[in-house]
């Protein structure tokens, strides 16, 4: 484990009765570090920052921050936004973020964190008549008060338009430029490519896969594509050079609608352009687009739920051969 770490899981695990929530979940931040985890509904991103923090007592395994246990830490020197949050709703922003300032000695001025979370003109509102996405900014404003050391942010920008978005993407690489430790959970893999110096992919409650975003997407991202929009059946591209297939999603469109030719050059795409035009194939639009972290997430979390469901297909089968063995 890195020295310099100020938060580290080492081989968590934690169930809920059948459900096993994390299965021996590792890693380690270092300080000033803004570090994504990723990874599918149900993988145990929540359960993680939990145990990081203290909220919840895993099973097995060791979690620190700054050296101490989660239950010891001194608790101003953390920032947590739980995926849950709901503060009381009674109050103003401003009240709001008042009232937890009041809970340190040495605590921001409210007006400065709400010019931070870009509600500098929302403090008199009622936090129950703030949009959903200004109540979240709130919320980040609340985990600000104590100008934490390290930052978990569980979904920081669930709910939240594109120009608010920006502002906590902002927010957050001005806190990880002065130094704070950042931890953030996302299904935003652009908010994870852009914020993150690294990324952890958790899958089935243990982290599979972790590096730079640049370094997973040359490792895992497979290669360039040109997505064509075309009814036209991938059979009729078998003369070209390059693999043809139907895309595994269509930014939310039939996938019938559409065919990716993969491992291509922009320099290649006028030779597919005439080829469409010499075999007459009707098509509708072409864009080019090198691997992203998407990819990443799709290519392994895919991988680790297909080899989950194997895994519990075996126990079945095992325990059908046990129920078999036992009856004969
Ligand atoms: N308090 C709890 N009681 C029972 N089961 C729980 C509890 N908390 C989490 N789980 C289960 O543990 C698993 C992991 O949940 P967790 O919330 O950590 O996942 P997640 O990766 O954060 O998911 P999401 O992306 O949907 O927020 C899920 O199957 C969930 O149903």
């Amino acid at each position: 484990m890195e020295a310099e770490a100020v938060v580290e899981a080492r081989g968590l695990e934690k169930s809920y009765g059948e459900t096993v929530a994390l299965s021996g979940a590792s890693l380690a931040v270092e300080a000033g570090e803004v570090f994504a985890l990723i990874g599918p509904n149900g993988a145990g991103k929540t359960t993680l920052v939990r145990a990081l923090t203290g909220t919840t007592e895993p099973d097995s395994g060791q979690a620190r921050i700054m050296g101490e246990s989660p239950t010891a830490v001194d608790r101003g020197r953390l920032g947590v936004l739980p995926q849950d949050f709901t503060p009381p709703d009674r109050l103003t922003a401003h009240e709001l973020l008042a009232y937890y300032a009041g809970l340190y000695d040495d605590a921001r001025d409210p007006d400065d964190v709400l010019a931070d979370v870009g509600l500098a003109d929302t403090g008199e509102t009622w936090y129950e008549d703030l949009s959903g996405g200004q109540q979240r900014r709130v919320c980040v404003g609340a985990t600000l008060v104590n100008d934490p050391d390290v930052l978990f942010l569980d979904e920081p920008t669930t709910g939240i338009d594109p120009a608010g978005r920006r502002t906590v993407w902002r927010l957050i690489e001005d806190l990880a430029a002065s130094g704070t430790t950042v931890i953030l959970t996302t299904h935003d893999m652009a908010e994870a490519q852009r914020l993150a110096d690294r990324v952890g992919l958790l899958a089935s409650g243990s982290v599979i896969a972790r590096g730079t975003p640049d370094a997973l997407v040359s490792d895992h991202g497979g290669s360039s594509r040109l997505t064509i929009e075309t009814t036209a059946d991938p059979a009729a591209f078998d003369d070209l050079e390059h693999p043809v297939s139907r895309p595994e999603r269509h930014r939310g469109r039939s996938a019938e609608s559409a065919v990716v030719v993969r491992d291509i050059d922009p320099e290649a795409i006028a030779t597919v352009v005439d080829y469409l035009e010499r075999r007459s194939l009707e098509y509708t639009g072409l864009t080019w687009a090198e691997p992203d972290l998407e990819d990443v997430y799709l290519a392994l979390a895919d991988r680790a739920e297909l080899e989950r469901t194997a895994a519990v297909d075996d126990v079945a089968d095992q325990s059908d051969a046990v129920e078999a063995g036992e009856t004969a």
